[in-house]
C-alpha cells in the first residue's frame, strides 16, 4: 500500500519481533536473505541531498533588488490562493514595500512529459528548451522590472536543480529570488534520528514526525494569510498593465490533449476550484459513508449529513473501519486537489484539531489519527525522496532487487492495462484508473503486485503507466506506493508476503459491488464465484460470461516470485 496497513499487517513476521534497524549493515535471516530491510550500502549509496545546496544558494546570494514588482511563481504542485507559504510572503513583502504582486505560471511541457516518465530520453531540444526555463523566468521577471521571485519548493532533482540555477540568475540580473517550505507538513529534511540520518522506516519516522508537530503545532498546522488584492494603481503600472490584456489560458497543453469524452468525464468526476476541494473535505468529515461510493463522484447528492463534523457515523469517524474497503466511500478522495496543490495537506489536518481538543490526534487507534498518519505518508515519501535523490533517476532504493530476474511480455502487460487479467479486483482496479483516473489505495496495492510478483514485470513499467493514467499522480507517493507492493523501495511489504488477488478481493469488496461495477462481465454472480470465476463456474457458464480466464496461476507464479526475490540476480527460474 504504498503504505496503508491493515491492522493485520503493521506486523509482519519480520517486523513483530524484532525492531527493523534502518542502518542495518546486510546480516542474512533465517530465511537466509536480507528480508526488508535496507543494508548500510543501499542507504548510503547515490547522489547527496540537492535540497540542501539550494538552501545555501538562497543564503549566500547578494542582491540589492531595485524593482517595483514582486512576482510569485505557482507550480503545478500549489494550484491554489488558500494557505500557501511562498504566496503568502509574496504578498506580505508587496504591501509592506507597497509594491504590486503579479503571478507567474510556467507551462512546461518538458517538464510534465519527464514527470510521468514517459519520455526518459527527452530530445536534445525538449531538454534544451526544460535547460532555458531558469533564464526565461529571469528575463520576464526582468521585462517587469520585478525586485523579487517567490515560490514554494518541489524536491524532484531536476525542479531543485531549476530552482538552485533560478536564484544564481536572479541574483545575476539582481533579483531576490526566494523558494520556501510548503508543499509538506513538516519540511523534509527536519525528521532525522539522533544521528542526524534520514529515515528509511515509516513507524519511527511518523513518531519523530508526530512528536516535532505536537511540539510546535502552530508554527507547522496554522494557515497562512491570503494574499492581499494589488491596488487599482496596477491597471496603469508602465510593465504590468499590458498582462491584464494578454491572459488567455490555452485549454490544453500540447502533446497533452484529453479526448472529448474522457475530459468531460473527468470535469463531472473532480470539478476544479479551490471551494470544490474544501467542499469535498467538509463531506468527508460531516456526511455518512454512501454505499457504492466508487460510481460516484466526490461531490455527487445522496449522502446523508452524519450527527456532526467529526461524529461517529460521519466518514471520518469510521475511516479506520472503512478505508481498505473499495465498496463504499470510506476515504476522503481528496488526493487529486491535494496533489494539486488545490488544498494544502496542513488545511486538511488543521481541520481535524477541533475533533481532539484543538491538540493534534495522528494515533493509529482513532479514526481521525488514523487519517492524519495517512497523510502524514506523503510527508513521509517526500522526505525520502529528498534524501536518497537517486530514487528520482529511475533506480531502485533496495539495489539487490534490481538483480532480479525480470520478465517482459508486451501481452501480459496490455492485459494488465486494460483488466483483462482475469483478477476481478486487479481488472476491476485497473478499469477504475481508465475511467476516473483515481484508483482505491487498497486495489493500488494489489494491482501493483499483481505487476511486480504475479507477472515478474520490472515496477517501473506500472510506476509509469500509473502517472501517465492517475489525476492523482504524485511522484513521491506513486514511487513509494510501488516500492511498497513491489518489495523493492522503502520500508516495503517483505518481498514474502504476496497477495493472493482472490482472497484480497473477498476482504476488499465483501458486497461485490466494485467489482460488478467496473467488471460488468460479472455483474450476474455473487459470492464465491464473482471472487473466482474460472475456478467455481462449470466451462459453460464461463464462457457464457466472456471474461478472460487467468493469465498466470496464482500457486506457480508465487513460487517464482519467492524463488527469483530470495536469491536475486540467481538463474532461479521456478
Ligand atoms: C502503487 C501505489 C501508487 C500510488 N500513487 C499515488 C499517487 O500517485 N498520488 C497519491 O496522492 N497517492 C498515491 N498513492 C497513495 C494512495 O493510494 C492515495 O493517496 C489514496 O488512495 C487517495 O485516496 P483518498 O484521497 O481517498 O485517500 P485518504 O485515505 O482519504 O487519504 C488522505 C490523503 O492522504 C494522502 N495519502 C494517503 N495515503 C497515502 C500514501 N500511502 N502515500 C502518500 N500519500 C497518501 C493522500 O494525499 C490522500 O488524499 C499510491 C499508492 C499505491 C499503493
Amino acid at each position: 500500500m504504498a503504505p496503508k496497513r491493515p491492522a493485520s499487517s503493521t506486523s509482519s513476521p519480520s517486523s513483530a519481533k524484532k525492531p527493523r534497524a534502518s542502518t542495518s549493515s546486510g546480516s542474512k535471516n533465517a530465511r537466509g536473505d536480507l528480508g526488508d530491510k535496507a543494508t548500510a550500502a543501499e542507504l548510503s549509496e547515490g547522489q547527496a541531498p540537492i535540497l540542501p545546496e539550494l538552501l545555501d544558494v538562497m543564503k549566500e546570494k547578494q542582491v540589492d533588488p531595485k524593482g517595483d514588482v514582486i512576482v510569485y511563481s505557482m507550480r503545478m504542485k500549489d494550484l491554489r490562493l488558500r494557505d500557501s507559504r511562498g504566496l503568502s510572503q509574496a504578498s506580505a513583502l508587496a504591501q509592506e514595500t507597497k509594491k504590486h504582486l503579479v503571478v507567474l505560471f510556467v507551462i512546461a511541457p518538458g517538464d510534465y512529459k519527464a514527470h510521468d516518465r514517459s519520455a526518459r530520453r527527452i530530445d536534445f531540444v525538449l531538454l534544451d528548451q526544460r535547460k532555458e526555463v531558469p533564464q526565461r523566468i529571469i528575463k520576464w521577471c526582468s521585462t517587469i522590472r520585478a525586485s523579487h521571485l517567490f515560490g514554494n519548493i518541489e524536491h524532484e532533482v531536476d525542479e531543485l536543480r531549476r530552482d538552485i540555477a533560478t536564484v544564481k540568475e536572479g541574483a545575476n540580473a539582481n533579483i531576490d529570488v526566494s523558494f520556501v517550505h510548503d508543499l509538506c507538513v513538516v519540511p523534509p529534511g527536519t525528521i532525522r534520528t539522533q544521528q542526524g540520518k534520514p529515515y528509511s522506516v515509516f513507524s519511527p519516522w511518523a513518531r519523530n514526525w508526530t512528536a516535532t508537530v505536537k511540539q510546535n503545532q502552530s508554527k507547522y498546522l496554522d494557515e497562512s494569510p491570503e494574499p492581499a488584492a494589488n491596488d487599482e494603481s496596477i491597471y496603469k503600472h508602465d510593465t504590468c498593465a499590458d498582462l491584464f490584456k494578454t491572459g488567455e489560458i490555452p485549454d490544453y497543453v500540447e502533446g497533452f490533449k484529453l479526448d472529448e469524452e474522457d475530459a468531460k468525464r473527468m470535469q463531472t468526476m473532480w470539478p476544479e476550484s479551490e471551494k470544490t476541494a474544501h467542499e469535498v473535505l467538509d463531506r468527508f468529515v460531516a456526511y455518512k459513508t454512501r454505499e457504492h461510493g466508487f460510481e460516484f463522484e466526490p461531490m455527487a447528492k445522496g449522502s446523508e449529513q452524519a450527527s456532526g463534523p467529526g461524529a461517529k457515523d460521519s466518514r471520518l469517524g469510521q475511516y479506520a473501519e472503512n478505508r481498505n474497503r473499495p465498496d463504499i466511500d470510506g476515504t476522503s478522495r481528496l488526493s487529486p486537489y491535494i496533489a494539486a496543490g488545490v488544498i494544502s495537506a496542513r488545511a486538511c489536518i488543521r481541520m481535524t484539531l477541533p475533533f481532539n481538543k484543538g491538540k493534534l490526534d495522528a494515533e493509529r487507534g482513532s479514526n481521525i489519527g488514523m487519517w492524519v498518519q495517512e497523510i502524514s505518508w506523503r510527508d513521509f515519501y517526500q522526505d525520502v525522496l529528498v534524501a536518497w535523490p537517486r530514487i528520482c533517476m529511475n533506480q531502485f532504493f533496495l539495489r539487490r532487487y534490481e538483480a532480479v530476474k525480470w520478465e517482459h511480455d508486451e501481452e501480459l502487460f496490455t492485459a494488465w492495462k486494460e483488466g483483462r487479467t482475469g483478477y476481478p479486483l486487479v481488472d476491476a482496479g485497473m478499469r477504475q484508473v481508465k475511467q476516473q483516473g483515481y484508483m482505491h489505495n487498497r486495489v493500488r496495492m494489489n494491482v501493483a503486485s499483481f505487476l511486480a510478483k504475479h507477472l515478474m514485470m520490472d515496477w517501473r513499467h506500472g510506476e509509469r503507466w500509473f502517472m501517465q493514467n492517475l489525476i492523482d499522480g504524485d511522484f513521491a507517493a506513486n514511487n513509494g506506493g510501488w516500492g511498497w507492493s513491489s518489495s523493492c523501495g522503502t520500508d516495503p511489504q517483505p518481498y514474502f508476503r504476496i497477495f493472493n488477488p482472490t482472497s484480497q478481493s473477498e476482504k476488499a469488496d465483501p458486497t461485490g459491488d466494485y467489482i460488478r461495477f467496473f467488471v460488468p462481465e460479472l455483474k450476474s454472480l455473487k459470492g464465491k464465484e464473482l471472487y473466482d470465476p474460472h475456478g467455481k463456474l462449470s466451462d459453460g457458464r464461463f464462457r457464457a460470461l466472456k471474461y478472460p480466464a487467468p493469465i498466470v496461476e496464482h500457486t506457480k507464479a508465487r513460487a517464482r516470485a519467492l524463488a527469483r526475490f530470495k536469491e536475486p540476480g540467481s538463474a532461479a527460474d521456478a
